[in-house]
């Protein structure tokens, strides 16, 4: 693309008055609803999920963490503005701190074994989730980045702030709540879909196209990694 037309808005190919986040967010809707109301969200709001299905679902989402950090580390290296670069930089850090802490806490509370928390076997919504984020990763493409990172953390967000209070007292129920529903986690969140906003109208309709499958894609293993669970 020339200097001159990556400068061009070249959309909108369709009406997304809203912006490129909410058309891309708005063609999802029914998985995605269907995420943020799935019966282990309603469950974790009640402390109410059996052992062996919340155990399922943290082990396997440390496994979704990985290749999400190395995701994340792609956004920070494909970024197209140092101020893009230093908040994604930033947030890798909490991915690696405090998330971190989370999980090697709430495994040790489940006594969960060193061989599950490093090289457990995959389900397969895991490995289809692991195998786009590292197509999204691999391309070094910085919208595709933005677009998974986008899906995994608006939608948590949305399901962690429709939690009713009292939150509940066991701190892997509680914490898990928080850790997707706080301050900082609303404005990164903000700051996503703005830096989808900003990006997506410079994209041709190819490139958007091919966002919206990123997009649809990541949503519909959302819900099948909650399923997974129970299964
Ligand atoms: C599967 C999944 N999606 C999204 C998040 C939040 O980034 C998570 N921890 N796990």
């Amino acid at each position: 693309m020339t200097e001159s037309a990556r400068s061009t808005v070249v959309g909108p190919f369709v009406d997304w008055s809203g912006g490129f986040a909410d058309w891309l967010r708005a063609s999802t809707d029914e998985d995605w609803s269907a995420a943020v109301n799935h019966r282990f969200v309603r469950e974790l709001y009640a402390e109410r999920v059996p052992e062996p299905v919340l155990r399922r679902y943290l082990v396997q989402d440390y496994q979704f963490v990985d290749r999400f950090a190395a995701m994340l580390g792609a956004a920070v290296s494909c970024a197209d503005t140092i101020d893009s670069r230093m908040v994604l930089g930033r947030q890798l850090g909490v991915v690696a701190g405090t998330e971190n802490t989370y999980f090697q806490r709430a495994f040790d509370a489940l006594e969960v074994p060193s061989a599950d928390r490093e090289r457990p076997d995959w389900l397969r919504p895991t490995r289809e989730f692991n195998e786009l984020m590292d197509a999204a990763r691999i391309s070094q493409n910085y919208p595709y980045c933005l677009v998974v990172l986008t899906v995994a953390e608006w939608l948590y967000l949305d399901w962690a702030a429709a939690a009713p209070e009292p939150l509940p007292a066991g701190f892997i129920c509680r914490e898990w709540i928080e850790l997707h529903h706080n301050p900082e986690f609303v404005a990164w969140v903000d700051w996503l879909r703005a830096e989808l906003d900003r990006v997506g109208p410079h994209l041709d309709e190819l490139e958007q196209q091919a966002c919206l499958r990123y997009w649809s894609r990541a949503t519909a293993l959302e819900l099948a990694f909650f399923d997974a669970a129970y299964e």
